[in-house]
């Protein structure tokens, strides 16, 4: 397993090591001891999630606040996306900074992100089933959002606007400046 961590201290990039064969292939997508002896600190992680998505399907850019802020380890599945995390802890020198990191089921690789982090993504492929684990449980009333094309953040999504597809939600979502943190 190889971890980088990016520009945004906390946030890590994890390649499995991949085995092949005549078979197939494998690798340990989760390791807990190796994974917190990576990045330096214990992680519990309390609920899965899996999702489907159609190209140009944007799930952006949301967190949950307070006490049930989570960590997520994201991957995909199936297909390909581009994964953002943008730093919203107040006293980061990077607050307001996003890494975007390609996902595939082809390169394998993963996101760790930390609390006080909004996370989305894009599908780039037709499909794309992605999966995340988190550290938190769901909570609703905790949910928070910054919507997905805020100036002040400037994502490239990489597909042009008419081609993305949006939840009512997050189509609604507030401007980072406008955000509950
Ligand atoms: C996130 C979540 C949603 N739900 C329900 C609520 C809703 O009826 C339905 C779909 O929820 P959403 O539209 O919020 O799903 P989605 O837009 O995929 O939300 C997710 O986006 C990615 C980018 C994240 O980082 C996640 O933390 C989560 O916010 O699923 C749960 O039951 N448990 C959960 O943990």
């Amino acid at each position: 397993m190889k971890v980088t961590e990016t520009k945004l201290k906390g946030c890590y990039i994890i390649e499995p090591r991949v085995y092949h064969d005549h078979r197939g292939c494998f690798f340990e997508s989760f390791n807990q001891q190796e994974f917190e002896a990576a990045i330096g600190e214990k992680v519990d992680f309390v609920q899965d999630n899996q999702s489907c998505s159609y190209k140009g399907v944007v799930r952006a850019l949301h967190y949950q606040v307070g006490a049930y802020a989570q960590a997520k380890l994201v991957r995909v599945l199936r297909g390909r996306v581009l994964d953002v995390a943008v730093d919203l802890r107040k006293d980061s020198p990077t607050f307001g900074d996003y890494i975007a990191v390609e996902l595939s089921d082809e390169n394998k690789k993963q996101v760790f992100i930390p609390k006080g982090f909004a996370h989305g993504f894009i599908t780039l492929s037709e499909t794309a089933e992605f999966f995340y684990k988190c550290d938190s449980f769901y909570q609703k009333e905790a949910e928070g959002g910054v919507v997905y094309n805020d100036p002040d953040i400037n994502i490239d999504w990489m597909l042009p606007k008419d081609e993305i597809i949006l939840s009512d939600r997050d189509a609604s979502l507030p401007k980072l400046k406008d955000a509950r943190l």
